[in-house]
Protein backbone atom coordinates (compact mmCIF):
# COMPACT_ATOMS: atom_id res chain seq x y z
CA UNK A 1 0.00 0.00 0.00
CA UNK A 2 2.85 2.26 1.20
CA UNK A 3 4.79 1.37 -2.31
CA UNK A 4 1.11 2.50 -4.58
CA UNK A 5 0.93 5.76 -2.46
CA UNK A 6 4.70 6.35 -3.32
CA UNK A 7 4.01 5.62 -6.91
CA UNK A 8 1.37 7.57 -7.14
CA UNK A 9 3.19 11.00 -5.66
CA UNK A 10 6.50 10.28 -7.06
CA UNK A 11 5.87 10.24 -10.61
CA UNK A 12 3.45 13.02 -11.17
CA UNK A 13 5.96 14.92 -8.81
CA UNK A 14 8.84 13.62 -10.90
CA UNK A 15 6.81 14.69 -13.75
CA UNK A 16 5.47 18.43 -13.07
CA UNK A 17 9.27 18.85 -11.46
CA UNK A 18 10.97 17.96 -15.00
CA UNK A 19 8.26 20.22 -16.46
CA UNK A 20 8.81 23.20 -14.43
CA UNK A 21 12.85 22.70 -14.81
CA UNK A 22 12.11 22.69 -18.43
CA UNK A 23 9.89 25.58 -18.49
CA UNK A 24 12.55 27.31 -16.46
CA UNK A 25 15.24 26.69 -18.77
CA UNK A 26 13.09 28.17 -21.67
CA UNK A 27 12.30 31.56 -19.49
CA UNK A 28 16.18 31.59 -18.38
CA UNK A 29 16.87 31.41 -21.98
CA UNK A 30 14.38 33.79 -23.41
CA UNK A 31 15.11 36.37 -20.61
CA UNK A 32 19.10 36.18 -21.72
CA UNK A 33 17.83 36.29 -25.15
CA UNK A 34 16.94 39.85 -24.96
CA UNK A 35 19.71 40.51 -22.66
CA UNK A 36 22.26 39.19 -25.65
CA UNK A 37 20.14 41.70 -28.09
CA UNK A 38 20.80 44.83 -25.65
CA UNK A 39 24.16 43.52 -25.45
CA UNK A 40 25.12 42.94 -29.75
CA UNK A 41 23.47 46.11 -30.08
CA UNK A 42 26.45 48.05 -27.40
CA UNK A 43 28.86 45.69 -29.30
CA UNK A 44 27.98 47.50 -32.98
CA UNK A 45 28.09 50.65 -31.78
CA UNK A 46 31.14 50.48 -29.60
CA UNK A 47 32.92 48.47 -33.15
CA UNK A 48 31.82 51.66 -35.42
CA UNK A 49 33.21 53.80 -33.05
CA UNK A 50 36.22 52.24 -32.79
CA UNK A 51 36.53 51.31 -36.61
CA UNK A 52 36.45 55.34 -36.83
CA UNK A 53 38.56 56.20 -34.92
CA UNK A 54 40.72 53.68 -36.84
CA UNK A 55 39.84 55.22 -39.90
CA UNK A 56 40.46 58.56 -38.92
CA UNK A 57 43.55 57.26 -37.40
CA UNK A 58 44.81 55.94 -40.87
CA UNK A 59 43.78 58.86 -42.28
CA UNK A 60 45.96 61.20 -39.87
CA UNK A 61 49.02 58.89 -40.92
CA UNK A 62 48.11 58.89 -44.53
CA UNK A 63 47.93 62.96 -44.54
CA UNK A 64 51.06 63.96 -42.76
CA UNK A 65 53.23 60.44 -43.44
CA UNK A 66 55.51 62.49 -46.15
CA UNK A 67 55.94 65.86 -44.44
CA UNK A 68 57.34 64.51 -41.14
CA UNK A 69 60.23 63.27 -42.84
CA UNK A 70 60.95 67.07 -42.63
CA UNK A 71 61.08 67.40 -38.83
CA UNK A 72 59.00 69.62 -36.96
CA UNK A 73 58.26 72.81 -39.11
CA UNK A 74 56.22 75.10 -36.99
CA UNK A 75 53.86 75.03 -40.57
CA UNK A 76 53.62 71.41 -40.57
CA UNK A 77 52.87 71.34 -36.73
CA UNK A 78 50.00 74.23 -37.15
CA UNK A 79 48.70 72.20 -40.07
CA UNK A 80 48.58 68.93 -37.49
CA UNK A 81 46.97 70.88 -35.23
CA UNK A 82 44.43 72.19 -37.25
CA UNK A 83 43.64 68.68 -38.04
CA UNK A 84 42.91 67.82 -34.43
CA UNK A 85 39.60 69.49 -34.94
CA UNK A 86 38.53 67.17 -36.90
CA UNK A 87 38.96 63.80 -35.10
CA UNK A 88 37.49 64.27 -31.59
CA UNK A 89 39.32 60.61 -30.77
CA UNK A 90 42.93 62.16 -31.27
CA UNK A 91 44.10 63.57 -28.73
CA UNK A 92 47.90 64.77 -30.44
CA UNK A 93 49.98 64.40 -33.17
CA UNK A 94 53.72 63.57 -33.58
CA UNK A 95 57.02 63.33 -34.76
CA UNK A 96 59.37 60.77 -34.15
CA UNK A 97 63.08 60.49 -34.49
CA UNK A 98 63.36 58.08 -37.29
CA UNK A 99 65.10 54.85 -36.52
CA UNK A 100 64.15 55.65 -32.76
CA UNK A 101 60.82 56.07 -31.00
CA UNK A 102 61.69 58.95 -29.19
CA UNK A 103 59.23 61.75 -29.57
CA UNK A 104 60.31 65.21 -30.93
CA UNK A 105 57.76 67.02 -30.97
CA UNK A 106 54.16 67.03 -30.62
CA UNK A 107 51.20 68.85 -32.16
CA UNK A 108 49.89 70.66 -28.97
CA UNK A 109 53.24 70.24 -26.69
CA UNK A 110 55.46 71.50 -29.68
CA UNK A 111 58.69 70.74 -29.70
CA UNK A 112 59.84 68.79 -26.53
CA UNK A 113 62.66 70.25 -24.45
CA UNK A 114 63.62 66.70 -23.70
CA UNK A 115 62.28 63.73 -26.18
CA UNK A 116 59.81 61.44 -24.96
CA UNK A 117 61.07 57.83 -25.11
CA UNK A 118 58.65 55.53 -26.08
CA UNK A 119 59.83 51.57 -24.84
CA UNK A 120 60.25 49.22 -27.75
CA UNK A 121 58.89 46.17 -25.89
CA UNK A 122 56.10 47.99 -24.71
CA UNK A 123 54.59 47.61 -28.18
CA UNK A 124 52.00 46.23 -29.01
CA UNK A 125 50.84 44.44 -32.37
CA UNK A 126 49.08 45.07 -35.28
CA UNK A 127 47.77 43.66 -38.88
CA UNK A 128 50.09 46.64 -40.20
CA UNK A 129 53.85 45.93 -40.66
CA UNK A 130 56.02 48.59 -39.60
CA UNK A 131 53.54 49.92 -37.07
CA UNK A 132 53.63 49.75 -33.21
CA UNK A 133 51.37 50.73 -31.00
CA UNK A 134 51.65 51.87 -26.73
CA UNK A 135 49.20 52.02 -24.23
CA UNK A 136 50.01 54.72 -21.74
CA UNK A 137 52.69 55.43 -23.09
CA UNK A 138 55.32 56.96 -20.04
CA UNK A 139 56.41 60.52 -20.49
CA UNK A 140 54.04 62.22 -22.29
CA UNK A 141 52.61 64.81 -20.15
CA UNK A 142 48.66 65.84 -20.98
CA UNK A 143 46.70 67.00 -18.20
CA UNK A 144 43.54 65.35 -17.33
CA UNK A 145 44.06 62.21 -19.71
CA UNK A 146 44.81 58.88 -19.19
CA UNK A 147 45.15 55.71 -21.05
CA UNK A 148 46.32 57.53 -24.16
CA UNK A 149 47.53 55.09 -27.16
CA UNK A 150 50.42 55.78 -29.29
CA UNK A 151 50.18 54.23 -32.96
CA UNK A 152 52.89 54.86 -34.93
CA UNK A 153 54.02 54.07 -38.11
CA UNK A 154 57.59 55.48 -39.61
CA UNK A 155 58.57 59.18 -38.07
CA UNK A 156 54.58 60.08 -37.49
CA UNK A 157 52.71 59.25 -34.60
CA UNK A 158 49.12 59.10 -33.71
CA UNK A 159 48.40 59.47 -30.00
CA UNK A 160 44.43 58.56 -29.22
CA UNK A 161 41.60 58.36 -26.52
CA UNK A 162 40.33 55.18 -26.05
CA UNK A 163 37.52 56.34 -25.59
CA UNK A 164 35.62 53.71 -27.73
CA UNK A 165 34.08 52.21 -24.92
CA UNK A 166 32.71 55.48 -23.10
CA UNK A 167 29.47 55.25 -23.72
CA UNK A 168 28.81 51.73 -22.22
CA UNK A 169 26.79 51.94 -18.67
CA UNK A 170 29.44 51.99 -16.00
CA UNK A 171 28.26 48.38 -14.75
CA UNK A 172 29.26 46.85 -17.98
CA UNK A 173 32.37 44.39 -17.94
CA UNK A 174 33.99 44.61 -21.16
CA UNK A 175 37.75 44.25 -22.47
CA UNK A 176 39.32 44.83 -26.02
CA UNK A 177 42.61 42.30 -26.49
CA UNK A 178 44.97 42.13 -29.10
CA UNK A 179 46.49 38.88 -30.54
CA UNK A 180 50.49 38.94 -32.00
CA UNK A 181 49.93 37.71 -35.00
CA UNK A 182 52.85 35.66 -35.62
CA UNK A 183 52.85 33.91 -31.67
CA UNK A 184 49.36 34.12 -30.89
CA UNK A 185 49.82 35.49 -27.52
CA UNK A 186 46.56 37.33 -26.68
CA UNK A 187 47.07 40.58 -24.05
CA UNK A 188 44.13 42.91 -22.48
CA UNK A 189 44.74 46.26 -24.84
CA UNK A 190 41.70 47.91 -22.19
CA UNK A 191 38.68 47.14 -20.31
CA UNK A 192 38.76 44.29 -17.19
CA UNK A 193 41.11 41.65 -18.17
CA UNK A 194 39.57 38.18 -17.32
CA UNK A 195 36.07 38.83 -19.26
CA UNK A 196 37.44 37.21 -22.40
CA UNK A 197 38.56 34.36 -20.09
CA UNK A 198 35.27 34.13 -18.73
CA UNK A 199 33.60 34.33 -22.20
CA UNK A 200 35.85 31.41 -23.46
CA UNK A 201 34.27 29.08 -20.59
CA UNK A 202 30.87 30.55 -21.22
CA UNK A 203 30.95 28.77 -23.87
CA UNK A 204 30.47 25.27 -22.36
CA UNK A 205 27.28 27.11 -20.81
CA UNK A 206 24.82 27.90 -23.14
CA UNK A 207 22.49 29.62 -19.93
CA UNK A 208 25.83 31.76 -19.54
CA UNK A 209 26.88 32.36 -23.29
CA UNK A 210 23.88 34.58 -23.78
CA UNK A 211 25.32 36.77 -21.12
CA UNK A 212 28.58 37.79 -23.24
CA UNK A 213 29.38 38.87 -26.82
CA UNK A 214 32.21 38.97 -28.64
CA UNK A 215 33.28 40.86 -31.92
CA UNK A 216 37.09 40.40 -33.34
CA UNK A 217 36.07 42.38 -36.40
CA UNK A 218 38.63 45.11 -35.68
CA UNK A 219 41.90 45.59 -37.09
CA UNK A 220 41.71 42.33 -39.38
CA UNK A 221 40.97 40.26 -36.22
CA UNK A 222 43.69 40.44 -33.94
CA UNK A 223 41.62 43.39 -31.78
CA UNK A 224 38.50 42.00 -29.96
CA UNK A 225 36.29 43.62 -28.05
CA UNK A 226 34.21 41.45 -25.29
CA UNK A 227 30.93 42.21 -23.52
CA UNK A 228 29.63 40.61 -20.36
CA UNK A 229 26.10 41.01 -18.59
CA UNK A 230 25.90 40.10 -14.90
CA UNK A 231 23.32 38.19 -13.56
CA UNK A 232 22.41 40.82 -11.67
CA UNK A 233 21.32 42.97 -14.26
CA UNK A 234 19.36 40.38 -15.84
CA UNK A 235 17.54 39.83 -13.28
CA UNK A 236 16.94 43.48 -12.47
CA UNK A 237 16.20 44.02 -16.38
CA UNK A 238 13.85 40.74 -17.60
CA UNK A 239 11.87 40.38 -14.05
CA UNK A 240 8.42 40.94 -15.18
CA UNK A 241 9.29 37.74 -17.90
CA UNK A 242 11.05 35.62 -15.31
CA UNK A 243 8.31 36.31 -13.06
CA UNK A 244 5.68 35.62 -15.16
CA UNK A 245 7.11 33.04 -17.11
CA UNK A 246 7.44 30.82 -13.66
CA UNK A 247 4.16 31.69 -12.48
CA UNK A 248 2.66 30.50 -15.86
CA UNK A 249 5.18 27.60 -15.27
CA UNK A 250 4.28 26.43 -12.06
CA UNK A 251 1.06 26.81 -13.07
CA UNK A 252 1.54 24.16 -15.81
CA UNK A 253 3.64 22.29 -13.65
CA UNK A 254 0.57 21.72 -10.56
CA UNK A 255 -2.07 21.09 -13.43
CA UNK A 256 -0.08 18.34 -15.20
CA UNK A 257 1.00 16.64 -11.46
CA UNK A 258 -2.73 16.64 -10.65
CA UNK A 259 -3.87 15.18 -13.91
CA UNK A 260 -0.68 12.68 -13.93
CA UNK A 261 -1.77 11.95 -10.27
CA UNK A 262 -5.59 11.14 -11.14
CA UNK A 263 -4.58 8.76 -14.01
CA UNK A 264 -2.26 6.88 -12.05
CA UNK A 265 -4.96 6.28 -9.50
CA UNK A 266 -7.39 5.03 -11.46
CA UNK A 267 -4.86 3.44 -13.89
CA UNK A 268 -3.87 1.67 -10.13
CA UNK A 269 -7.68 0.99 -8.81
CA UNK A 270 -8.17 -1.98 -8.11
CA UNK A 271 -10.68 -2.56 -10.85
CA UNK A 272 -7.79 -1.76 -13.52
CA UNK A 273 -5.44 -4.08 -11.93
CA UNK A 274 -7.45 -6.73 -12.12
CA UNK A 275 -8.95 -6.13 -15.33
CA UNK A 276 -4.96 -5.90 -16.47
CA UNK A 277 -4.02 -9.03 -14.84
CA UNK A 278 -6.74 -11.25 -15.97
CA UNK A 279 -6.71 -9.98 -19.29
CA UNK A 280 -2.71 -10.47 -19.26
CA UNK A 281 -2.98 -14.23 -18.49
CA UNK A 282 -3.32 -13.28 -14.12
CA UNK A 283 0.51 -14.53 -13.28
CA UNK A 284 -0.26 -11.55 -10.30
CA UNK A 285 -2.59 -14.50 -9.05
CA UNK A 286 -2.02 -17.50 -7.20
CA UNK A 287 -3.47 -20.25 -5.36
CA UNK A 288 -3.62 -21.10 -1.46
CA UNK A 289 -5.26 -24.38 -0.19
CA UNK A 290 -7.32 -24.57 3.14
CA UNK A 291 -7.33 -28.43 4.27
CA UNK A 292 -11.06 -29.66 5.04
CA UNK A 293 -11.15 -32.27 7.69
CA UNK A 294 -13.10 -35.49 7.88
CA UNK A 295 -14.01 -35.03 11.60
CA UNK A 296 -15.05 -39.23 12.27
CA UNK A 297 -11.61 -39.76 11.14
CA UNK A 298 -9.80 -36.74 11.82
CA UNK A 299 -7.94 -37.24 8.39
CA UNK A 300 -7.77 -34.61 5.14
CA UNK A 301 -10.53 -35.22 3.06
CA UNK A 302 -9.25 -32.39 0.65
CA UNK A 303 -9.10 -28.33 0.17
CA UNK A 304 -10.11 -25.30 -0.31
CA UNK A 305 -8.93 -23.31 -2.87
CA UNK A 306 -8.53 -19.32 -2.57
CA UNK A 307 -7.45 -17.14 -4.87
CA UNK A 308 -4.44 -14.52 -4.01
CA UNK A 309 -3.62 -11.46 -5.74
CA UNK A 310 -0.64 -9.87 -5.34
CA UNK A 311 0.97 -6.92 -8.29
CA UNK A 312 4.02 -4.47 -7.94
CA UNK A 313 1.77 -2.26 -6.22
CA UNK A 314 0.94 -5.17 -3.47
CA UNK A 315 -2.00 -7.44 -2.03
CA UNK A 316 -5.40 -7.44 -2.81
CA UNK A 317 -7.29 -9.63 -0.25
CA UNK A 318 -10.35 -11.65 -1.94
CA UNK A 319 -12.60 -9.28 -0.27
CA UNK A 320 -11.28 -6.53 -2.27
CA UNK A 321 -10.69 -8.57 -5.89
CA UNK A 322 -13.86 -10.76 -6.32
CA UNK A 323 -16.23 -7.67 -6.21
CA UNK A 324 -14.06 -6.16 -9.16
CA UNK A 325 -14.21 -9.41 -10.95
CA UNK A 326 -17.79 -9.69 -10.79
CA UNK A 327 -18.36 -6.09 -11.77
CA UNK A 328 -16.13 -6.23 -14.75
CA UNK A 329 -17.73 -9.49 -15.90
CA UNK A 330 -14.38 -11.35 -15.92
CA UNK A 331 -15.70 -14.06 -13.30
CA UNK A 332 -15.16 -16.97 -16.06
CA UNK A 333 -11.63 -15.80 -17.50
CA UNK A 334 -10.95 -15.48 -13.62
CA UNK A 335 -12.03 -18.97 -12.79
CA UNK A 336 -10.16 -20.28 -15.61
CA UNK A 337 -6.95 -18.77 -14.45
CA UNK A 338 -7.77 -19.91 -10.81
CA UNK A 339 -8.53 -23.62 -12.15
CA UNK A 340 -5.78 -24.36 -14.46
CA UNK A 341 -3.24 -22.75 -11.97
CA UNK A 342 -4.74 -25.00 -8.80
CA UNK A 343 -4.96 -28.18 -10.56
CA UNK A 344 -0.83 -27.45 -12.18
CA UNK A 345 -0.15 -26.85 -8.08
CA UNK A 346 -1.83 -29.72 -7.03
CA UNK A 347 -0.58 -32.07 -9.64
CA UNK A 348 1.66 -34.14 -8.00
CA UNK A 349 -0.18 -33.81 -4.79
CA UNK A 350 -3.40 -35.36 -6.16
CA UNK A 351 -1.23 -38.24 -8.18
CA UNK A 352 0.21 -39.19 -4.73
CA UNK A 353 -3.18 -38.85 -2.54
CA UNK A 354 -6.07 -38.99 -5.51
CA UNK A 355 -8.66 -39.76 -2.67
CA UNK A 356 -8.69 -35.63 -1.97
CA UNK A 357 -11.48 -33.31 -3.19
CA UNK A 358 -10.65 -29.96 -4.61
CA UNK A 359 -13.18 -27.57 -4.02
CA UNK A 360 -13.21 -24.68 -6.31
CA UNK A 361 -15.07 -21.57 -5.85
CA UNK A 362 -17.42 -20.90 -9.08
CA UNK A 363 -19.71 -17.67 -9.88
CA UNK A 364 -23.42 -18.70 -9.96
CA UNK A 365 -23.63 -16.71 -13.00
CA UNK A 366 -20.97 -19.33 -14.54
CA UNK A 367 -23.13 -22.71 -14.08
CA UNK A 368 -26.28 -22.26 -16.19
CA UNK A 369 -27.22 -23.89 -18.96
CA UNK A 370 -26.02 -20.94 -21.65
CA UNK A 371 -22.70 -21.70 -20.14
CA UNK A 372 -22.51 -25.40 -20.69
CA UNK A 373 -20.53 -25.41 -23.71
CA UNK A 374 -17.67 -23.36 -22.52
CA UNK A 375 -17.53 -25.33 -19.02
CA UNK A 376 -17.56 -28.89 -21.49
CA UNK A 377 -14.79 -27.35 -23.54
CA UNK A 378 -12.86 -25.76 -20.65
CA UNK A 379 -9.26 -27.90 -21.01
CA UNK A 380 -8.27 -27.92 -17.10
CA UNK A 381 -11.74 -29.30 -16.96
CA UNK A 382 -11.53 -32.11 -19.38
CA UNK A 383 -8.23 -32.75 -17.94
CA UNK A 384 -9.73 -33.19 -14.58
CA UNK A 385 -11.82 -35.09 -15.26
CA UNK A 386 -9.74 -37.14 -17.47
CA UNK A 387 -7.48 -37.66 -14.33
CA UNK A 388 -10.54 -38.41 -12.09
CA UNK A 389 -9.64 -35.74 -9.73
CA UNK A 390 -12.48 -35.11 -7.89
CA UNK A 391 -13.26 -31.45 -7.49
CA UNK A 392 -16.09 -29.93 -5.91
CA UNK A 393 -17.82 -26.77 -7.26
CA UNK A 394 -18.27 -24.15 -4.67
CA UNK A 395 -21.61 -22.28 -5.48
CA UNK A 396 -22.65 -19.33 -2.82
CA UNK A 397 -25.94 -20.26 -1.29
CA UNK A 398 -27.39 -16.46 -2.69
CA UNK A 399 -26.67 -17.97 -6.18
CA UNK A 400 -28.48 -21.26 -6.24
CA UNK A 401 -30.06 -21.39 -9.65
CA UNK A 402 -32.94 -23.19 -10.22
CA UNK A 403 -32.94 -27.02 -11.42
CA UNK A 404 -34.48 -26.17 -15.30
CA UNK A 405 -31.15 -23.43 -14.86
CA UNK A 406 -28.77 -25.83 -14.32
CA UNK A 407 -30.06 -29.43 -16.19
CA UNK A 408 -27.72 -29.70 -18.69
CA UNK A 409 -24.58 -28.19 -16.16
CA UNK A 410 -25.76 -30.91 -13.79
CA UNK A 411 -25.68 -33.60 -16.42
CA UNK A 412 -22.20 -32.56 -17.43
CA UNK A 413 -20.82 -32.46 -13.48
CA UNK A 414 -22.43 -35.86 -12.91
CA UNK A 415 -20.36 -37.09 -16.19
CA UNK A 416 -17.28 -35.92 -15.13
CA UNK A 417 -17.99 -37.43 -11.58
CA UNK A 418 -17.35 -33.49 -10.44
CA UNK A 419 -19.54 -32.41 -6.99
CA UNK A 420 -21.32 -29.31 -6.13
CA UNK A 421 -21.07 -27.56 -3.08
CA UNK A 422 -23.65 -24.61 -1.91
CA UNK A 423 -21.31 -22.25 -0.12
CA UNK A 424 -22.19 -20.27 3.12
CA UNK A 425 -25.14 -21.85 3.75
CA UNK A 426 -27.77 -20.00 5.57
CA UNK A 427 -26.83 -16.16 4.97
CA UNK A 428 -28.96 -16.98 1.85
CA UNK A 429 -32.63 -17.77 1.54
CA UNK A 430 -32.78 -20.97 -0.25
CA UNK A 431 -35.05 -23.46 0.99
CA UNK A 432 -35.13 -27.23 1.69
CA UNK A 433 -36.80 -28.24 -1.73
CA UNK A 434 -34.33 -25.75 -3.89
CA UNK A 435 -31.47 -27.51 -1.96
CA UNK A 436 -32.68 -31.09 -3.01
CA UNK A 437 -33.59 -30.21 -6.93
CA UNK A 438 -30.32 -28.55 -7.11
CA UNK A 439 -28.71 -32.13 -6.79
CA UNK A 440 -26.65 -30.37 -4.21
CA UNK A 441 -23.74 -32.81 -2.88
CA UNK A 442 -22.60 -30.98 0.02
CA UNK A 443 -23.59 -28.07 1.87
CA UNK A 444 -20.91 -25.14 3.71
CA UNK A 445 -22.42 -23.59 7.32
CA UNK A 446 -21.49 -20.51 7.07
CA UNK A 447 -18.61 -19.55 9.93
CA UNK A 448 -20.80 -16.75 11.54
CA UNK A 449 -22.91 -19.39 12.67
CA UNK A 450 -19.89 -22.01 13.50
CA UNK A 451 -18.49 -18.77 15.33
CA UNK A 452 -21.35 -18.43 17.62
CA UNK A 453 -21.25 -21.82 19.40
CA UNK A 454 -18.98 -21.55 21.83
CA UNK A 455 -20.40 -18.64 23.31
CA UNK A 456 -21.74 -18.19 26.87
CA UNK A 457 -24.72 -16.00 25.99
CA UNK A 458 -27.38 -17.35 24.26
CA UNK A 459 -26.94 -16.71 20.60
CA UNK A 460 -29.28 -17.22 18.01
CA UNK A 461 -27.08 -18.23 14.97
CA UNK A 462 -25.47 -21.17 16.76
CA UNK A 463 -29.19 -22.12 17.83
CA UNK A 464 -29.61 -23.01 13.92
CA UNK A 465 -26.43 -24.80 13.49
CA UNK A 466 -28.67 -27.77 14.92
CA UNK A 467 -32.04 -27.65 12.66
CA UNK A 468 -29.59 -26.81 9.28
CA UNK A 469 -27.83 -29.73 9.92
CA UNK A 470 -30.87 -31.77 10.09
CA UNK A 471 -32.05 -30.65 7.38
CA UNK A 472 -28.83 -31.86 5.39
CA UNK A 473 -29.40 -35.05 6.89
CA UNK A 474 -33.24 -35.21 5.34
CA UNK A 475 -32.23 -34.66 1.60
CA UNK A 476 -28.98 -36.68 2.17
CA UNK A 477 -26.11 -34.10 1.60
CA UNK A 478 -23.35 -34.17 3.61
CA UNK A 479 -22.20 -30.93 6.31
CA UNK A 480 -18.88 -28.73 6.01
CA UNK A 481 -18.38 -26.51 9.21
CA UNK A 482 -16.62 -23.63 7.77
CA UNK A 483 -14.59 -21.00 9.85
CA UNK A 484 -13.65 -23.72 12.86
CA UNK A 485 -11.68 -21.28 15.21
CA UNK A 486 -11.52 -22.76 18.50
CA UNK A 487 -10.93 -26.11 20.29
CA UNK A 488 -14.50 -26.07 21.41
CA UNK A 489 -16.15 -25.21 18.17
CA UNK A 490 -14.57 -28.32 16.85
CA UNK A 491 -16.06 -30.55 19.93
CA UNK A 492 -19.21 -29.27 19.47
CA UNK A 493 -19.33 -29.54 15.85
CA UNK A 494 -18.05 -33.02 16.44
CA UNK A 495 -21.12 -33.25 18.72
CA UNK A 496 -23.48 -32.66 16.89
CA UNK A 497 -21.96 -35.38 14.18
CA UNK A 498 -20.85 -32.80 11.08
CA UNK A 499 -18.76 -34.85 8.92
CA UNK A 500 -16.26 -32.35 7.53
CA UNK A 501 -14.74 -29.32 9.45
CA UNK A 502 -12.67 -26.05 8.21
CA UNK A 503 -10.97 -23.54 9.65
CA UNK A 504 -8.22 -21.92 11.10
CA UNK A 505 -8.18 -24.31 14.15
CA UNK A 506 -7.31 -27.39 11.86
CA UNK A 507 -5.38 -25.38 9.49
CA UNK A 508 -4.79 -21.85 8.11
CA UNK A 509 -4.95 -21.80 3.94
CA UNK A 510 -1.54 -22.92 2.84
CA UNK A 511 0.88 -22.46 0.15
CA UNK A 512 1.52 -25.49 -2.32
CA UNK A 513 4.08 -26.35 -0.68
CA UNK A 514 2.92 -26.39 2.74
CA UNK A 515 -0.28 -28.33 1.55
CA UNK A 516 1.65 -31.02 0.02
CA UNK A 517 3.51 -31.34 3.58
CA UNK A 518 0.21 -31.33 5.23
CA UNK A 519 -0.97 -34.38 2.83
CA UNK A 520 2.04 -36.25 3.00
CA UNK A 521 2.14 -35.77 6.98
CA UNK A 522 -1.44 -36.78 6.98
CA UNK A 523 -1.11 -40.17 5.17
CA UNK A 524 1.26 -40.62 7.87
CA UNK A 525 -1.71 -40.37 10.40
CA UNK A 526 -0.60 -37.34 12.32
CA UNK A 527 -2.56 -34.43 11.24
CA UNK A 528 -2.58 -32.73 14.64
CA UNK A 529 0.98 -32.22 13.84
CA UNK A 530 0.70 -30.32 11.27
CA UNK A 531 -3.01 -27.99 12.02
CA UNK A 532 -0.84 -24.48 12.17
CA UNK A 533 1.37 -25.05 9.47
CA UNK A 534 2.29 -21.90 7.67
CA UNK A 535 -0.24 -19.06 6.86
CA UNK A 536 -0.94 -18.00 3.60
N1 LIG B 1 -12.24 -15.73 10.22
C1 LIG B 1 -11.98 -16.92 9.71
N2 LIG B 1 -11.90 -17.07 8.36
C2 LIG B 1 -11.64 -18.32 7.87
C3 LIG B 1 -11.46 -19.42 8.71
N3 LIG B 1 -11.24 -20.50 7.92
C4 LIG B 1 -11.26 -20.05 6.64
N4 LIG B 1 -11.50 -18.74 6.60
C5 LIG B 1 -11.61 -17.87 5.44
O1 LIG B 1 -12.92 -18.00 4.96
C6 LIG B 1 -12.92 -17.94 3.55
C7 LIG B 1 -13.47 -19.20 3.03
O2 LIG B 1 -13.78 -19.09 1.70
P1 LIG B 1 -15.23 -18.74 1.14
O3 LIG B 1 -16.27 -18.82 2.17
O4 LIG B 1 -15.42 -19.52 -0.10
O5 LIG B 1 -15.08 -17.18 0.79
C8 LIG B 1 -14.18 -16.79 -0.21
C9 LIG B 1 -14.79 -16.83 -1.59
O6 LIG B 1 -16.13 -16.46 -1.56
C10 LIG B 1 -14.01 -15.74 -2.28
N5 LIG B 1 -12.93 -16.38 -3.03
C11 LIG B 1 -11.65 -16.63 -2.64
N6 LIG B 1 -10.98 -17.23 -3.65
C12 LIG B 1 -11.88 -17.38 -4.66
C13 LIG B 1 -11.81 -17.94 -5.98
O7 LIG B 1 -10.79 -18.46 -6.43
N7 LIG B 1 -12.96 -17.89 -6.76
C14 LIG B 1 -14.10 -17.31 -6.31
N8 LIG B 1 -15.17 -17.31 -7.12
N9 LIG B 1 -14.20 -16.78 -5.09
C15 LIG B 1 -13.10 -16.83 -4.27
O8 LIG B 1 -13.48 -14.88 -1.33
C16 LIG B 1 -13.93 -15.29 -0.06
C17 LIG B 1 -12.92 -14.98 1.00
O9 LIG B 1 -11.78 -15.71 0.79
P2 LIG B 1 -10.61 -15.68 1.85
O10 LIG B 1 -10.33 -14.28 2.23
O11 LIG B 1 -9.54 -16.50 1.28
O12 LIG B 1 -11.23 -16.34 3.08
C18 LIG B 1 -11.45 -17.73 3.15
C19 LIG B 1 -10.71 -18.32 4.32
O13 LIG B 1 -9.41 -17.80 4.48
C20 LIG B 1 -11.58 -19.23 10.13
O14 LIG B 1 -11.45 -20.14 10.95
N10 LIG B 1 -11.84 -17.97 10.58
Amino acid sequence: MRSKVSRNTVIPLAAALTVFGLGAIAVWLIAAQQLHAVLSDQKNYVVQKISLEFRHRDELLQDFAERANQGCSDKLLEEMRRALFDHNSTRDIAILDDGANEIRCTALLGALERPALLQPEAGLPTPKEGRIVWMNPAGLDYPHSTNLVVFREGPLAVISYPAWTGDLPDYRRWEVTATTPNSGTKVTVLGQSGVSGDYQWSRWNPFVSLLYVRSCELENGIICLYLNAGLGELAANEWPLLVTGNLVNATMAVLLFLQVRTHLLLRNSVGSRIRRSIRSGGVQFRCVYQPIIDLRSDRLSGCEVLARYEDEYGPLSPAEFIPEVERQQLTWAFTEIVLSRALKDLEPILDRHPELNVSVNFFPGDLDDVHVERLSTNPSLRWAASRKFRLCFEILETGILSADHMQKVQRFLDRCGFLTAIDDFGTGYSNISQVRDSHINLIKIDRSFVQELDRKLPAMRASLVGPMIEIARSINVEVVAEGIETETQLSQIKELKVRFGQGFFLSRPLETDAFRDFAQADRNNAPQTVVSMKRS
